[in-house]
């Protein structure tokens, strides 16, 4: 199977590097980049061909015109240019796959060909080192080998879910944009143990696993059943220990409304966007 990576930025360098690491011959993959110096560093990082031109839309065409399954993985604005760019390159078989918030099917059915198959993705980037999710939602000209051959591809890299379409800012202020709430709070955990007089490298080593070995525990109990997030949080808490008295400055500092908050405000912002972008299209 050939891919074309459109855009060989933080998210589709993600999706290849979980690509790569899945078994994916680096061979079988085409990407672009928009400057040749970018594109000679992600050649070098990731070992694959990577196209830039003088002319970016020539660069994508031509990897674009080879491909099986073809990511867009530029920004949100982009996304429907990219399409258009590449309507008359693509083999009408190929299933272009939008990795882009905001990006609604109807856009990209629009942009392209009658009857070109197009998958709406929202990837995170822990696909990268294979731990990542993904929601999928097929557009009404593909078929089910089709969606099986993609969801095949991500799946080795992580889990996917097929969803309505309605789902996917939800599943974009959880998934999508979550990573980044881990990271923000084992920045902030390291920090505070540098406060507590800690060398650096080794708060942000403590965060780090911890942060790891929690996301590894609560995955391992949620796929058994055996306990959920909240029976997790409570085994750590020794009745009038140290972990309740910490809990206590989460909650009392307003953590968990803010989390809620936190992904309402990423969901809201995605609808936000789709709006802003039908109105230019
Ligand atoms: N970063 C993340 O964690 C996630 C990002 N996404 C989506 O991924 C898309 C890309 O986001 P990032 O990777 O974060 O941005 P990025 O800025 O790191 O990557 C975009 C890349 O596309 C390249 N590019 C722009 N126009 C181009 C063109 N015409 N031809 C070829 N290359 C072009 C840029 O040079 C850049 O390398 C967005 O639509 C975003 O909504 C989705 C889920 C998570
Ligand atoms: O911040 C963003 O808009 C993208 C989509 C989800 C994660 N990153």
């Amino acid at each position: 199977m050939r891919i074309a990576m459109l855009g060989l930025g933080s998210m589709n360098g993600a999706i290849l590097s979980g690509f790569l690491a899945s078994g994916v011959s680096a061979d079988d993959v085409v990407a672009t980049s928009r400057s040749a110096a970018s594109a000679r560093a992600r050649a070098a990082e990731h070992g694959v061909t990577v196209l830039a031109e003088e002319d970016d839309a020539e660069a994508n065409r031509r990897a674009a015109a080879e491909a099986d399954v073809v990511f867009l993985g530029v920004k949100p604005h982009g996304i429907v240019a990219l399409c258009t760019e590449i309507r008359d390159a693509l083999r009408p078989e190929a299933v272009v796959v939008s990795v882009a918030a905001a990006v609604d099917l109807q856009m990209m059915q629009d942009a392209l060909r009658a009857g070109q198959p197009v998958i709406r993705s929202m990837p995170n980037t822990p696909l990268s080192v294979g731990l990542g999710v993904v929601g999928l939602v097929p557009g009404a000209h593909v078929t089910a080998d089709q969606t099986d051959r993609v969801k095949g591809l991500l799946g080795a890299c992580g889990a996917v879910h097929v969803i309505d379409e309605a789902q996917i800012d939800a599943l974009t202020g959880i998934s999508g944009s979550g990573p980044a709430y881990a990271f923000h709070l084992a920045e902030h955990m390291a920090a505070a143990g540098v406060e507590l007089g800690l060398d650096p490298a080794l708060a942000a080593d403590l965060a780090a696993r911890t942060v790891q070995g929690a996301g590894t525990m609560l995955v391992e109990n949620h796929i058994s059943g055996a306990a959920d997030a909240a029976a997790l949080r409570r085994a750590v808490c020794s009745p009038n220990g140290t972990t309740e008295r910490a809990i206590g400055q989460l909650d009392s500092h307003g953590v968990p409304e803010a989390v809620v908050a936190a992904v309402k405000a990423s969901a809201d912002r995605a609808a936000e966007m789709t709006a802003q972008l039908r109105e230019q299209v």
